[in-house]
């Protein structure tokens, strides 16, 4: 076994991988809250534990037989001097002392070049001595007292030895780095400028190449300087812009003059924004102008380190930006090697293992330096990356928390990220977890929000209480829908339990079989108006069904008789006032707001006056079905039949508008999403018709022909069953579920500051690959005995989890089942289109309108 420790960086990541195609046994150390990426999809042994900690370190290092350490707190700012040695100096202490304690092998310590000695007129080498009284950031400090601790473990016994790091550039970079950063601003064309000087570089793989020939060859106690070339930030833009296709900046910054600028910034942004990862440091232009130079000679010799070339690191960059859909695939120009005739350096084949995956990187001054200078040139009072924040301790209660990694704000910081929000809330979120971590806050118009994702978030989110994460105050902008004082506008989190709880009843298994009745009914009735082949619109048509079945289970036949065929766009309209501008101004004065309300007030008149028709019956007729009802005539009853058989705790029957808000609160809930749900499961099934046969022999073995559906008919159709969850997984109809914080608490450590939106993200968490193999990957049989990965609590998370998890989770599966069992057996079903893409514009995506299908009925139907 090996020990990475900083795995998830850019170094590490890569470095990971190669060991991983050797067929090392990987363990990986990482940080709690560290990016998920990086290590996503690789079959590593992760586990979490902070340097600082000396327990968790040694438990990290036991039974390893060699470690590379990687990890370090990398920063050109000239504070945070504690945090930085600790990680650093006490952290690598820790390792070595771990590493000796349990007889390892052999440790590599990754070291940086900054901590090397500077011999006027020559490249530096190995031999040049630090000099202490220089202006050094406390990071350079602290990488000296690194080499320090090398030496002193290596004086007890230890094997170590220290790869010195250059500024490293390459593929799998998943924070991204600070190169990356500068290349993905460059690609987006957000570089105006930068401040000419120069460095080392290190291609990735040279680094991962030279990191395992310190662990083959290198002599203990010895450090090894790691370049691939020296470049000037005037090479770098041209390497960036070959495989970018933009024009590099014009603006050069003149680099005297932006260190004085830095030197100015310095003090007013300590005060203004203290949080803040600085990067227009003076120390880092200070690296740029510098243009240090690397002798790798001892490298070459020693160990056989042989370099390859930085334009191939570049390019892989890039490619790697691309595959992640950061950056626009191109027909990627090659940038040509250049010759590397200072040091007589040829291009040679990449190492083996190179071309894998992907992420965050240890940046090193240099890198610093040319982001900053980026940053000072290019986006004055706009972030560029990504604040950091995590070294600054936040005291709640008695707990220490620290700060959410923060978003950048591009535009106004009020609306924050909001433009891509509203796009793609999927696609935002996802990106923005890969490159920051699990936990992360943005402002979105003028509201703090803390996204968290990964089923230790959500535990924590579902299961908090009401009192400090509030459900009620998130979706409070609802109350249009429901009513006042209904559902989420009730007084109390207690009269909100109270209205739910009969409709607990109302969905219980005793009702569920008449339910699944009137669900068979209604859909065979629909699919009797389709002529023997055609097309239709699925979400159309599925909407038609769940408003008749939701009407007829929930409200009744005397309803749905009365309101007919308006009830499919009531519902809808309805449905399509929930929308992001609500969340701002649930009243807002414009059309879907308008439609919203006309909706509701029809669908409202229509129920009162069944419940004033119901009301007038004979007492103690009040849970009688009324003749028709397929509910009823099945021993079953529907919802109202329950509400208004309820009683309020003084005994007294629920007024009426509360059983109108609720039953309209119920369709709302549960109607459109089912049909999402539904059409999604047939997009997959057209999509995978693999699974079409599949699922017909599990019918002819579950559902003898001529006999009706029922709930254990439905329940032994366990593919079926399958296939529901994996639509559920990949396209679930919430993608965002909210609480309110009315205190300030943490989530995974991380400080919510009260009146903050925490948000969470089935679509997003979905898809994370630490939770679900293959996440992009429609794979029923990952439900199945031996693998069951929706068990593991809070990772499927489609109907929420915990004390608010969905009440109607059974009727819905039912319904999604119900459907495809019948139209799977009536008809075979055809895409019309290469792709179905979800529509994020709405609260509830399905696929882009129209979803067209074509359809041909099956001559052997056997219904
Ligand atoms: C595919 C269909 C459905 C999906 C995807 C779905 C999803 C969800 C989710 C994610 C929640 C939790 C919200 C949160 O924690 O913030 C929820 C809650 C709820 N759902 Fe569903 N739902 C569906 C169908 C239904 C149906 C059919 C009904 C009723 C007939 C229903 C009634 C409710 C109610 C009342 C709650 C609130 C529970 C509480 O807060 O205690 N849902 N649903």
């Amino acid at each position: 076994m090996i020990l990475v420790t900083g795995a998830s960086g850019h170094l590490g990541a890569n470095l990971v991988r190669r060991l991983l195609a050797d067929g090392q046994d990987v363990r990986a150390l990482v940080r709690p809250g560290s990016p998920a990426g990086a290590l996503a999809g690789l079959a590593v042994h992760r586990t979490a534990g902070d340097l600082r900690d000396p327990a968790a370190v040694a438990a990290a290092v036991e039974g390893c037989e060699s470690v590379y350490h990687c990890a370090a707190r990398v920063s050109t700012a000239a504070r945070g001097h504690r945090e930085i040695h600790a990680v650093n100096v006490l952290g690598t202490r820790n390792v070595l002392e771990a590493a000796r304690q349990h007889g390892v092998g052999r440790v590599v310590v990754t070291g940086s070049f900054s901590a090397t000695g500077q011999a006027p007129g020559r490249a530096g080498t190995e031999r040049d001595l630090h000099y202490p009284f220089g202006p050094h950031t406390p990071y350079t400090r602290s990488k000296v007292l690194v080499e320090h601790e090398c030496c002193k473990a290596a004086a007890q016994g230890l094997e170590v030895v220290v790869a010195v790091s250059t500024a490293i550039i390459g593929p799998h970079d998943y924070v991204p780095s600070r190169m990356g950063r500068v290349l993905l601003d460059f690609a987006h064309g957000r570089l105006l400028a930068y401040i000419p000087g120069g460095f080392e570089f290190v291609s990735v793989q040279d680094l991962v190449q030279g990191h395992l020939l310190a662990m083959a060859r290198g002599l203990p106690g010895h450090k090894y300087l790691l370049s691939t070339e020296f470049c000037t930030v005037d090479r770098m833009m041209d390497l960036y812009a070959q495989v970018t296709g933009r024009p590099k900046p014009r603006l050069r910054m003149p680099a005297p003059a932006m260190e004085t600028l830095a030197r100015l910034a310095e003090g007013p942004r300590s005060v203004l924004t203290p949080h803040r990862e600085a990067r227009f440091t003076p120390a880092a232009v200070r690296f740029l102008r510098s243009e240090r130079r690397a002798d790798c000679t001892l490298s070459r010799e020693v160990l056989g380190y042989r370099p390859t070339s930085i334009a191939t690191a570049v390019e892989q960059a890039y490619r790697c930006f691309a595959d992640r859909g950061l950056v626009e695939r191109r027909g990627v120009a090659s940038p040509a090697p250049r010759p590397t005739g200072r040091r007589g350096r040829e291009a040679e084949p990449e190492p083996e293992g190179a071309a894998m995956a992907t992420e965050p990187t240890e940046a090193t001054e240099a890198t610093e330096g040319i982001e900053a200078g980026v940053e000072a040139g290019v986006e004055t009072g706009v972030e560029t990356g990504v604040e950091t924040g995590v070294e600054t301790g936040v005291e709640t209660g008695n707990r220490k928390a620290i700060t959410a990694p923060r978003l950048p704000a591009r535009h106004l910081p009020w609306l924050g990220p909001l433009p891509a929000f509203h796009r793609d809330p999927v696609a935002m979120l996802r990106a923005a977890r890969e490159r920051v971590g699990d936990t992360f806050a943005f402002p979105l118009l003028g509201q703090e929000v803390v996204f968290a994702c990964g089923p230790g978030a959500h535990a924590e989110v579902f299961e908090a209480d009401e009192a400090i994460l509030s459900q009620r105050e998130a979706y409070r902008f609802m109350a249009p829908v429901f009513g006042p004082g209904i559902g989420f506008d009730a007084a109390t989190p207690e009269d909100m339990d109270a209205q739910i709880a009969p409709m607990r009843s109302a969905l219980g298994s005793r009702n569920l079989d008449a339910y699944v009745r009137t669900m068979e009914a209604e859909v065979r009735a629909r699919t009797a108006h389709w002529s023997t082949q055609g097309e239709i619109d699925l979400l159309a048509e599925l909407n038609r069904m769940t408003a008749a079945i939701a009407t007829r289970c929930l409200i009744g036949e005397e309803f749905h008789r009365r309101m007919g065929p308006e009830l499919p766009r009531l519902y809808r309209e309805l449905e399509s006032g929930i929308r992001l501008a609500g969340m701002l101004s649930p009243k807002a004065p414009i059309p879907a707001f308008r439609r919203r309300d006309r909706a509701r007030a029809a669908i409202a008149e229509a129920i009162g006056q069944v419940i004033a028709e119901r009301r007038r019956r004979p007492p103690g007729d009040e849970t009688a079905v009324p003749p028709g009802s397929s509910a009823g005539a099945t021993g079953g009853q529907d919802m109202l039949a329950v509400l208004l058989a309820a009683r309020t705790p003084d005994g007294d029957p629920m007024p009426d508008h509360i059983v109108t808000g609720i039953l309209i609160g119920m369709i709302v809930a549960g109607q459109h999403t089912s049909a999402v749900l539904a059409t999604w499961t047939g997009v997959l099934l057209m999509r995978h018709p693999d699974y079409v046969p599949l699922l017909r022999a599990e019918q002819e073995e579950t559902w003898a022909p001529g006999s009706s559906l029922g709930t254990r008919t439905l329940r032994r159709m366990e593919l079926l069953d399958n296939c529901v969850r994996e639509a559920e997984r990949l396209h679930p109809p919430l993608i965002l579920l909210m609480r309110k914080a009315l205190s300030d608490t943490t989530i995974r450590g991380h400080h919510v500051p009260a009146g903050s939106l925490v948000m969470i993200s089935p679509a997003v968490a979905h898809r994370m690959p630490e939770v679900f193999a293959h996440p992009d990957r429609f794979d029923p049989s990952r439900y199945g005995t031996g693998r069951a990965e929706h068990r593991r609590p809070y990772a499927l998370i489609g109907f929420g989890g915990g004390k608010h998890r969905c009440i109607g989770v059974a009727f819905a599966y039912l319904q999604v089942k119900t459907v495809w069992s019948v139209l799977l057996r009536e008809a075979d079903f055809r895409p019309t289109r290469s792709a179905y893409p979800p529509d994020y514009s709405t609260f509830v995506p399905a696929p882009a309108a129209p979803c067209t299908v074509r359809y041909r009925k099956r001559s052997t139907t056997s219904s």
